[in-house]
């Protein structure tokens, strides 16, 4: 083994003893953002713990209320001269909850991966002697995943500007590198109509209901024209108060995907399915698409193998289920990061067959058994950050694939 290799394999190694022996407050951060969840762009307390995780740590200098009221950065120089350009790895932080349901996409593991990461990855470079480029690793907090995309305000504030590379992980039922993320606009539509007691003088009120289920079954018929790989989903979020009153005022939201942005025109087609039942009812119309897009993930094949690699290593299995691998998995805003900055947004087991958003997975994200699994995939991501800094040219590989991806999407 060459002297390189055998300095890569060390440093793995000390990744992961440092996340090993980190045990303990590692898993009390997810625990504590666990048992509190907060909905998006409200994440105080989860801000506020990190902040002090970061701040607790040696060496890291904390920015809190980083660009957002809820977001945070966390750097920590080390190699190199002071005039060498850095090459500054990003991991991300979640830690948004659902409504009602809490942590049920296991955001407080995503916290902990993010935390976890960059502290091993530090622990590895500060024990390195003559490293060939000088590092900067930044952990930005992300909130707003759930709703409104933080990491597109984010994008918009400079935040991830000086990133060359970034780095999360996401809880899922299976370990996979990838799995396909679509594009996605949200959108929300307000009828108003006209109240009068339902039974005494029902030709007096204008019914806001009537308008919203019009909508609804406007947007089921709709998808009959859709392409398979598009979804819309809605749901009726206000639907009157008393059956004796004649609904004033209704309200939906509807999250309209695609594969990828090209085809987001479907919004125009949807916007005709709102607004015709407002004509059909005489009820008054508002139709507000969401201020953030979210994009389709732009993939980074080199990142995928490495960390497929080091996760492997580690004992992931990665699923090889087609039906899974194929299917989509929702969106997210990490898509408009990888316009901008190569990266990953891998998916890990977390112990439990659960599906996220549901009741099942709040617990098993927030259950003992979960830990191995989230520290092993914060691992995988802190050796691969390892792979790139100890080995200029893969970055470079990974720098060239963006490009040309990017290109191939009509992008640049
Ligand atoms: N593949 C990542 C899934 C994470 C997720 O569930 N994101 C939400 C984002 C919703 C934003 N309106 C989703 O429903 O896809």
């Amino acid at each position: 083994m060459s002297g390189e290799a055998e300095l890569l394999l060390e440093l793995k190694h000390r990744v992961g003893s440092c996340i090993d022996e980190a045990e303990s407050k590692l898993h009390s951060l997810s625990q504590d953002i666990w048992s509190c969840p907060e909905l998006a762009y409200e994440e105080r307390k989860a801000h506020d713990k990190l902040v002090k995780f970061f701040s607790q740590e040696d060496g890291w200098r904390v920015d809190s209320h980083f660009k957002l009221e809820t977001a945070f950065r966390a750097s920590w120089v080390v190699g190199g001269r002071e005039q060498e350009d850095v090459v500054n790895v990003g991991f991300l932080c979640e830690y948004d909850a659902l409504p009602t349901i809490g942590h049920a996409c296991g955001h407080n593991l995503i916290a902990e991966v993010g935390a976890a990461a960059a502290l091993g990855l530090k622990a590895a470079l500060e024990t390195t002697k003559g490293l060939p480029v000088r590092v900067q690793v930044t952990v930005l907090g992300t909130p707003a995943e759930e709703h409104g995309g933080g990491k597109i305000d984010m994008l918009r504030e400079g935040a991830f500007e000086g990133l060359d590379v970034v780095f999360m992980a996401h809880p899922s039922k299976e370990d996979a590198v990838y799995l396909p993320c679509v594009a996605e606009h949200d959108v929300t539509i307000k009828y108003q109509g006209k109240a009068s007691h339902a039974a005494s003088y029902p030709w007096e009120g204008i019914n806001a209901l009537d308008a919203a289920v019009l909508c609804y079954n406007n947007m089921s018929v709709l998808r009959q024209q859709m392409k398979p790989d598009w979804r819309v989903h809605g749901i009726i979020k206000h639907g009157g108060v008393k059956p004796n009153i004649i609904p004033a005022y209704t309200e939906l939201e509807y999250y309209l995907r695609t594969l990828s942005c090209k085809d987001l025109p479907v919004l125009k087609k949807a916007e005709r399915c709102f607004r015709s039942a407002a004509m059909a009812t005489s009820c008054e119309v508002e139709v507000e698409f969401a201020r953030n897009t979210f994009d389709n993930i732009l993939r980074n094949t080199t990142l995928e193998e490495l960390y497929q690699r080091n996760g492997k290593a580690l004992g992931m299995d990665f699923t090889i289920d087609e039906d899974v691998l194929k299917n989509e998995s929702g969106s997210t805003d990490f898509g408009n990061v990888t316009f901008v900055i190569p990266g990953i947004h891998p998916y890990f087991y977390i112990g439990s067959k659960a599906l996220n958003h549901t009741e099942e997975y709040t617990v098993a994200a927030g259950d003992a058994r979960a830990q191995f699994f989230t520290l092993r995939s914060a691992k995988a991501l802190a050796m691969t950050a390892l792979d790139l800094l100890l080995c200029p040219e893969l970055l470079q590989r990974v720098k060239q694939e963006f490009t040309e991806a990017k290109r191939k999407e009509n992008r640049i």
